[in-house]
C-alpha cells in the first residue's frame, strides 16, 4: 500500500497487575480491561499545508488526559519512536480516536498500556517493523520497571529482568526522562529532533509462564487515585535478607503454582505474601491489610491469594470460584474506611494486537 492511500488500524493493548504479592517490579499479568486506538490517516490533499493529529478519547480518564499530541503520554511516545527513525514529525491528515477501559492511577497498568500504545503507534506510523524485543527497549526508555509493560506487551504472566548493560549502554538507558519525552513544541531554534537518546538494544529480558485456565482476578477498585510515583516514593532503599529471602522464595513457587491445574489454595495463598512494597504502602491504602489478612482460602472458598494490584490502590484476588463473596467482603472493609470501590471479575487477558483495517 502507497503513503498516498488511506489506512486504518487498531491497536488493542492489555491493562496488567505487577507485582502479584512478591515479585515487585518482576512480574505482571495481562487483564481483560483494554486501551483501544483507532487510528486513521487520509491521504493527503495537494498544497494543503501539514497538520497536527486530532486525538479524541472516550471512557475512563476522558475528562482529564490532554488530547493535544505534544502533551498526550501515548503520542509523545509514538513521536520518541519515529524520532529514533530519523522521522520528525507525525504524517498529516492523522487522526486517532482511543477508547479507554483501564482506571487512571488505580494500580491497573494505565501508563504502562498508554506507553506501549505509543510505541506499537510509532512502529505502525513510520512503517519500522521493529521486533517485539526492539518495542520493549522502546517501552523501557519511558516507563522503566519492566513489569507492566512487558505484560501489556507479551500478555499473560510474564516475568522480566532489565540486564546488566556495559557501561556506556547503561548510561544511555538511563537518560532522564525529560530528554527521551522532551517538552513539545520545542522552543524556536531548538534542534530537538536530531539526536534523540535511542535506546541500547536489548535492555529487558523476559519469560512467559503457565497459567490454569480456571484462575480469574477479582479487581476491587478504590474510587480514588494513588499515583505510582507517590507509592514507590514511601519505599525504603535497603531490605533486611530475611525480607528478601521471604519474598524471593515465594516468588519462586508463586510462578509454577498458578500454572498447575487444579491450583493449590494452600500453596499460592501463602506465596503471594510480600514484605517489600505492602507493609510500606499500607499507610496510603485504608484497608489494606485487614483485607489481605482477613480474606483467605477457608474463609473464601475458592480464594488463591490477595495482594495490592501494582502499586495500588486496587486489590487484585486470584480465585476459581466465589468471586462475589470476595469483592463484597473486600468492599466491605474499603467502606469501613470510607473509601467506595467498584470492582470487576476479569479474565487474564492476551498480548496487545494490532488489526489492520483496510
Ligand atoms: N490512555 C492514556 N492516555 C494518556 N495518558 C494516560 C493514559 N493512561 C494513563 N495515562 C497517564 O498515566 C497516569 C497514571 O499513571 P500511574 O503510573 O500513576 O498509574 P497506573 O499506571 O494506572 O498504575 P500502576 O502503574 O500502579 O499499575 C495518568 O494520570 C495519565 O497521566
Ligand atoms: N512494580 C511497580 C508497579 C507499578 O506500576 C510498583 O509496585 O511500584
Amino acid at each position: 500500500m502507497s503513503d498516498s492511500e488511506a489506512r486504518s488500524f487498531t491497536i488493542h493493548v492489555p491493562a496488567t497487575s505487577a507485582n502479584i504479592g512478591p515479585g515487585f517490579d518482576v512480574v505482571g499479568l495481562s487483564l481483560s480491561l483494554h486501551v483501544t486506538l483507532t487510528v486513521t490517516i487520509s491521504p493527503p490533499t495537494s498544497g494543503s499545508p501539514a497538520s497536527l493529529p486530532i486525538i479524541t478519547h472516550s471512557g475512563e480518564g476522558a475528562s482529564e488526559v490532554p488530547l493535544s499530541p505534544w502533551k498526550n503520554l501515548t503520542t509523545r511516545v509514538a513521536l520518541y519512536v519515529l524520532r529514533c527513525h530519523n522521522i520528525r514529525s507525525f504524517p498529516s491528515n492523522l487522526s486517532i480516536h482511543v477508547n479507554n477501559e483501564i482506571p487512571f492511577g488505580r494500580g491497573l497498568g494505565s501508563s504502562g498500556a498508554a506507553v506501549v500504545a505509543g510505541v506499537l503507534l510509532g512502529n505502525e506510523l513510520g512503517r519500522l517493523n521493529l521486533p517485539i524485543g526492539r518495542m520493549l527497549d522502546f517501552a523501557l526508555m519511558v516507563e522503566r520497571h519492566p513489569d507492566n509493560v512487558t505484560a501489556a506487551l507479551i500478555g499473560g504472566f510474564v516475568g522480566s529482568y532489565l540486564r546488566e548493560l556495559d557501561r556506556d549502554a547503561m548510561e544511555a538507558s538511563q537518560v532522564p526522562l525529560s530528554e527521551v519525552l522532551p517538552e513539545y513544541p520545542p522552543n524556536a531554534g531548538e534542534d530537538w529532533g536530531l539526536h534523540p537518546p535511542v535506546p541500547p538494544t536489548g535492555i529487558g529480558h523476559y519469560v512467559r509462564f503457565g497459567w490454569s485456565d480456571s484462575i480469574k482476578a477479582v479487581t476491587i477498585i478504590p474510587r480514588f487515585e494513588l499515583s505510582t510515583a507517590k507509592a514507590r516514593g514511601v519505599l525504603p532503599k535497603q531490605y533486611s535478607r530475611e525480607d528478601l529471602v521471604f519474598n524471593m522464595q515465594r516468588l519462586a513457587v508463586l510462578t509454577t503454582a498458578l500454572g498447575q491445574t487444579p491450583p493449590d489454595p494452600e500453596l499460592t495463598y501463602e506465596a503471594m505474601k510480600d514484605r517489600v512494597h505492602q507493609p510500606y504502602r499500607k499507610p496510603l491504602i485504608p484497608g489494606l491489610l485487614e483485607i489481605t489478612s482477613n480474606i483467605t482460602p477457608s474463609s473464601h472458598p475458592g480464594l488463591l491469594g490477595i495482594c495490592l494490584s501494582g502499586a495500588g490502590p486496587t486489590i487484585l484476588a486470584l480465585a476459581t470460584g466465589g468471586f462475589e463473596a470476595i469483592a463484597d467482603d473486600a468492599s466491605a472493609i474499603f467502606r469501613k474506611e470510607g473509601v467506595e470501590v467498584d470492582w470487576k471479575l476479569l479474565e487474564i487477558g492476551g498480548a496487545s494486537i494490532v488489526e489492520q483495517n483496510r
